[in-house]
Formats: structure tokens, C-alpha cells, sequence
């Protein structure tokens, strides 16, 4: 529907559908039809298209589908994705099928929403910035429903219908219905012949594969400039990391070194990780049903954050440096586990600081069962919320190792945060630039002679990783660059695969199974 047909208010639910309300009453996935039931045409491409009048279907929107929409409004108004979904699950009842459902349509709409937007405008016959924003996320739902998951056309059609129903009344169903109806005709090739450009631009991977070109172009860079594609590989390269940020991640989980096992892990279920000696992979159910891991001596982490953890704690450090270990950017505290658990079996302290009052009672929670293990040990593991870009000054040459994971744009973890490509903009790297270049400043001076700084981030891009570390190694004339390479190690204990030229150490999603985290290890000179 235009914005303008549309008397309500636009991008707001109707009847009790806001994006925080109740669910609808009186519907049942299961009884709905939502996936079976309808009478059925054969539609172009192979596909079945219900006969059914806009009016006769479905009167109310399934819950499973309202949850995914109703995440979709969230994200609209400001809300992330992650923290926000496992609420709207509760609030609207589902059980694990229907929450699985729910994840992969919401989740996958927001991935996928740059490609739709595409499709949705073509077969509208109108440029998505007149469509009412309320109804778009109706219709990216249906579009995923019909080109990225195998619901049979009349269902998704149906519901779709039912969805807008619901949320802006009738008015809008039958424009849905319309818009349903062309995008139901052809399949997701033939859509994608239609609305991609055949000419390998930046452009044209940007809709084909659901990214803002500047992230594009972003990616594209950071493959050659860590040396991972050339210009004679770099299409192939790019075409295989974006396909990897529209896959979910697997779950991968961590056991906290001294306070659980791998083996407690597959115990309860998980596969090992041929990637980390700590890690295991959880194909199926609820990590938080794991007891490690509601106990806090597991957690759900990324591979590559528990390799450049244990790389930083592995590396050697000159005799006499202090016991003591800092992360200076530890908010939520999942590499703070990590290296805290590292810590305490090697007989050090760990101060973890981190500047929000928020994040940093996250990092206490995190942290509680290393605290208590070191003090067992009679070691220390301390959180402060602070500045990190103080610490130096504050406390010069007190530590033997530091970590900086610095805050990024992200751009490496995309898979795992799916309405991040769309929230990012450029202007985040300028931003960032000068906090990055500060706490790493802070870190080599609260570094003791011999000991050894980490500088990581979830970001491949060269301006928040090579460059920053140039640009403050450029000043000063006391630190040097490690090889971090031979301290990336697997399950098996051989140095991880493909690290590239070092000395810096850059992973791929698409080449590691882990995010695109950036490592860099620096010590200062005795
Ligand atoms: C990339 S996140 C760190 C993730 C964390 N290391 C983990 O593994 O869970 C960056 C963190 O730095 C924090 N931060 C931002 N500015 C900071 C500052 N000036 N001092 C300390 N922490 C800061 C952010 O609040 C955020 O929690």
C-alpha cells in the first residue's frame, strides 16, 4: 500500500499489534494452515497459487509470523535484533518449532531485506520509499517465505495476507495480496535476472547478495588489503564473504579453560570444534539448557574470539614482567572468560575495564565463577567500569599482557547480527577511528618492558585494524610487531590454516568458519 492510502499511522500496527503488544488471540500455527492447507493453482515457475479471495484467507495473522513481524517493527524503531528476540518469543508463546520458524523468517528478512526491497519494487510497480514501512515488513516477510525458505506459495501467500490483515487493516491486505500474487510468479533466479545488473558491479553484488554497496566495497578492500584476494581473485573471494554474512552462524561454544572441558560440552550434546582446543558446536537445541553453561563455565563465543584470547595468553613474555593482565575493552566479558580462565591457570591477576556501567555488570555476571576459581588459587580477577583510554597514564607499565578489543563497526560479524549492515554507515569508521587509535595508545603504555599487547577487532576493515596500528606505531620507537601467526592454533595444536602473510593475522568466515576477527600483537622492547 502507498504511504499515502494509508490513513493510520504509518509503520505502526493496528488492533493490538505493536511491536511490544500481545499476540493474536484465538489463532494456532499448528491448526492455521500455515504451512498445508488452501486450495491451490499452478502458477508460473512451477509454484501453486491460491484461489482464494484476499477476503476468505486467513483472518488473523499466524503468531509465529506476527513474532517475526513484530521484530521487524522492533528493529525498525531501534532495537537489536539478538537481545530483542528471545522476549518477543516469550510474549507471544511459541513453542520451539514455531520459535524456529519465527528466527529463521525474521532473521533471514533482515538479512535478505536489500534483495526483497528489489523484488518488492518491481513487483509493485513503485519504489519501496512509497510504501507504507508497516506493510513493506509484511511484504519482506512474504518475499523470504517465497524466494528464501520452502513454504509452499499458498501459505505464504495466506498468511502474508492474514499478517497484513492484522497489523493495517484491510485496505492493505489487498494490496499485499496484488504484490503476493507477482512475486509468487516467478522463482528466486528468475527475480534475480530481473532486478541484479549483469555487469559484476558493485551495484549489482549489492542487491544480489543483500549488502549496502559500501559494505561491498569495504569487504572487497579488506580482502586485498590483508592479502587474501588479489585483484585476480578478489571477485571470487568477495562473492564467497558475502554469501558467508547471509548464512547464519552455526553456535558455537566455549569451555572456559579450567572451569569446564570439550568433553563436558559434547557430553551434553555439542560436536567438538576441529578450530579451537576450547570450542564446541552445537547443531541442535538450546545452548542455555547446557549446565556449564547456565553455570557460567560455558558460554556461546565465536571461534575467533577464543583463538586470539588464547593466542595473547600463549605468546611468550620476557621474565619478570607483572603476573597481572589487562582487557581494556572487556564489555560483555566473553573473551574476558577466556582469558581470565587463562589467567588463573597460570597464576596471574586479571583486571577487565570497560567504560559502560551497563556492559561492565555484564562482565561481573560473566566473570562470576572465575572469580570465585581465582580465588581458590589466591589470584585476583577485578572488573572496573572506567576509561580505558586512562589506564595508561594511571597505571604505566603494570601489566605483562593486554588485550584491546577495540569497539568497531562490526563488519566482520554481519552473519551474527543481521539489521547490522543496514545500521552501519561509513561515517562509524571516522568515528571510531580516533577511540581505537587511543585505547591501543593507552594499552602500549600500560604494558611493562618485554610484555605484550593484543589489538583485535570484529572488523576486517583496514581502517579500524592495519591502519590504526601504523598510524600510533608511526610515534613511537619502544614497541614491536610479533608474529602473531604460530599462536593461532587449532584442536590439534597445528597452527590454524590460511593466516595469510602475517604478521598480523586476519579471519575469514568464509575460509575459518569464524567471524573476520582482526589480531595484531605487539610487544614492547625490554
Ligand atoms: C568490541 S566490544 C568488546 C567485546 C568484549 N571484549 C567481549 O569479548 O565480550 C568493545 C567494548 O569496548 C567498550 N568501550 C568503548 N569505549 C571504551 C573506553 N573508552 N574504555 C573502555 N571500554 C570502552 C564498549 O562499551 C564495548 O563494550
Amino acid at each position: 500500500m502507498p504511504a499515502s492510502d494509508n490513513s493510520r499511522q504509518p509503520g505502526r500496527p493496528q488492533r493490538g499489534s505493536g511491536s511490544r503488544g500481545a499476540g493474536p488471540r484465538g489463532s494456532d500455527s499448528r491448526s492455521s494452515g500455515s504451512r498445508g492447507s488452501g486450495s491451490r493453482a499452478s502458477a508460473p515457475g512451477g509454484q501453486q497459487r491460491s484461489r482464494q479471495r484476499p477476503s476468505d484467507r486467513s483472518k488473523q495473522a499466524e503468531p509465529a509470523r506476527f513474532a517475526a513481524y513484530t521484530l521487524l517493527r522492533a528493529v525498525a524503531d531501534g532495537a537489536y535484533a539478538n537481545l530483542e528476540f528471545p522476549s518477543i518469543i516469550r510474549r507471544h508463546r511459541l513453542d520451539a518449532r514455531d520459535a524456529a520458524f519465527a528466527t529463521e523468517l525474521g532473521f533471514g528478512t533482515l538479512r535478505m531485506q536489500g534483495f526483497y526491497d528489489a523484488v518488492i519494487a518491481e513487483a509493485a510497480a513503485r519504489p519501496t520509499s512509497k510504501i507504507d514501512p508497516g506493510v513493506l515488513d509484511v511484504l519482506r516477510l512474504g518475499a523470504h517465505q517465497l524466494l528464501g525458505m520452502r513454504v509452499a506459495t499458498h501459505a505464504a501467500a495466506d498468511q502474508t495476507v492474514g499478517l497484513a490483515r492484522t497489523v493495517s487493516g484491510a485496505g492493505a491486505s489487498g494490496f499485499v495480496n496484488a504484490v503476493m500474487r507477482r512475486v509468487s510468479e516467478k522463482t528466486r533466479d528468475e527475480w534475480q535476472a530481473i532486478v541484479v545488473p549483469n555487469d559484476g558491479s558493485t551495484a549489482a553484488l549489492a542487491t544480489e547478495f543483500s549488502h549496502p554497496e559500501w559494505v561491498v566495497s569495504a569487504l572487497r578492500g579488506a580482502l586485498l588489503g590483508h592479502g587474501r584476494a588479489t585483484t585476480g581473485t578478489v571477485s571470487g573471494e568477495l562473492r564467497a564473504l558475502l554469501e558467508s554474512d547471509n548464512t547464519p552462524a552455526k553456535v558455537s561454544l566455549v569451555a572456559r579453560p579450567g572451569l569446564s572441558s570439550v568433553g563436558e560440552l559434547v557430553a551434553s550434546g555439542a560436536t567438538a570444534s576441529p578450530t579451537s582446543p576450547f570450542g564446541a558446536v552445537l547443531d541442535h537445541g538450546d545452548p542455555g539448557a547446557i549446565p556449564a553453561i547456565r553455570e557460567r563455565r560455558a558460554a556461546v563465543q565465536d571461534e575467533g574470539s577464543q583463538l586470539l584470547a588464547a593466542a595473547l595468553a600463549a605468546a611468550p613474555v620476557a621474565e619478570g614482567v607483572p603476573d597481572r593482565w589487562l582487557d581494556l575493552c572487556a564489555g560483555p566479558g566473553g573473551k574476558s572468560g577466556v582469558l581470565g580462565a587463562l589467567a588463573v591457570q597460570s597464576g596471574a591477576d586479571l583486571v577487565a575495564v570497560e567504560v559502560s556501567e551497563h556492559r561492565a555488570d555484564l562482565v561481573r555476571s560473566t566473570l562470576e565463577p572465575v572469580m570465585a576459581r581465582a580465588a581458590e588459587a589466591g589470584a585476583s580477577v577485578e572488573v572496573r567500569t572506567a576509561d580505558g583510554r586512562e589506564v595508561g597514564e594511571g597505571e604505566p607499565a603494570a601489566y605483562g599482557r593486554v588485550l584491546v578489543d577495540a569497539p568497531c563497526t562490526g563488519l566482520g560479524a554481519l552473519r551474527r547480527r543481521p539489521e547490522a549492515r543496514w545500521r552501519r554507515q561509513p561515517s562509524d569508521l571516522a568515528q571510531l577511528g580516533p577511540l581505537q587509535r587511543d585505547l591501543l595508545r593507552s594499552a602500549l603504555d600500560a604494558v611493562a618492558p618485554g610484555g605484550l599487547v593484543g589489538y583485535a577487532t570484529c572488523s576486517p576493515h583496514p581502517a579500524e585494524t592495519t591502519f590504526v596500528v601504523r598510524d600510533v606505531l608511526k610515534k613511537r620507537d619502544d614497541i614491536e610487531v610479533i608474529d602473531a601467526r604460530e599462536f593461532f592454533r587449532d584442536a590439534s595444536g597445528e597452527v590454524l590454516h590460511d593466516l595469510g602473510d602475517g604478521p598480523e593475522v586476519q579471519l575469514w568466515p568464509h575460509v575459518h568458519g569464524t567471524d573476520a576477527m582482526f589480531f595484531t600483537l605487539l610487544r614492547k622492547k625490554a
